[in-house]
């Protein structure tokens, strides 16, 4: 049934919380290996990574299907791959060098363009592996519909590099984009749109420790106000929109 479906999941660790993480991204992998024969999957940077700990681990690393994953990035900073501000370089760091994800199917953007051109070329490679069939497309929306996206969110309620009050919350067109004044440095980036998230199956939204406690409260309890979080932007045209949120974040709720 085509709407959003929403989801908070409060755990009493850091351990519980990895472990949840891993367990559900665990399922979702079963789950589209089987039907579609691809699992096509979204990281963002920041401390999302390391949450991913356990996935890397037994019992779940043996379990998962690996050759089916694609992976791809909500955002990018623009820099070179081996930039330590490369969010490329922190997953390649922190989880993918610990599974045998075929390397061609990982799409990290490339570092020998400028931001316009970084973000024209993935939007451009993610055309064409929707016409293979690798990436799902909306029927209603025509825009790209991944299967799973793990997120995280900053203290200011942004996800991506999606920003308050910024001119690239109302970019309707494109499916990937970028910024050059981010608030979060560095100021240089590419980042999906809002329609391209909105089109995704699952967003496992993680947020650990007490940072974002007022964003997570915002998000979560307060929906009337006129000047909503980009977190509180996002509208799942068919589809589940989970929280993972540990005892710290989850304080105010
Ligand atoms: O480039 C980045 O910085 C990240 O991709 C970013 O979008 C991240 O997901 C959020 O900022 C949350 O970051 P934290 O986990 O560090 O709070």
């Amino acid at each position: 049934m085509a709407g959003e479906k929403k989801e908070v999941k409060i755990f009493d660790s850091d351990e519980d919380l990895v472990e949840g993480i891993a367990k559900h991204t665990a399922e979702l992998s079963r789950k589209f290996s089987l039907q579609r024969g691809a699992f096509t999957v979204v990281l963002s940077g920041g401390y999302l990574i390391e949450k991913l700990r356990k996935l890397v681990e037994p019992p779940y690393v043996g379990e998962v299907d690996w050759a089916k994953w694609h992976i791809f990035w909500v955002d990018e900073r623009v820099v070179k791959k081996d930039d330590p501000e490369s969010n490329y370089m922190l997953a390649k760091n922190g989880f993918l060098s610990k599974v045998p994800i075929p390397e061609d199917q990982i799409y990290a953007i490339n570092d020998s363009l400028d931001a316009e051109h970084a973000a024209e070329d993935y939007e451009t490679r993610l055309k064409e592996l929707v016409e293979r069939g690798v990436v799902e497309i909306s029927p209603q929306t025509k825009f790209p519909r991944f299967d799973l996206m793990l997120l995280g969110m900053g203290h200011d309620g942004h996800l991506a590099s999606l920003f308050p009050h910024h001119p690239l919350l109302s970019e309707k067109n494109r499916w990937v984009t970028f910024i050059k004044n981010s608030p979060k440095p560095p100021p240089v980036r590419i980042t999906f749109t809002f329609p391209v998230i909105d089109a995704s199956a699952y967003i496992f939204m993680v947020v650990a420790g007490s940072a974002e406690v007022d964003a997570v409260k915002k998000a979560l309890d307060d929906n009337s106000s006129n000047d909503l979080l980009p977190v509180q932007m996002v509208k799942l045209e068919n589809g589940e929109f989970i929280w993972f949120l540990d005892k710290l974040a989850a304080l105010k709720l």
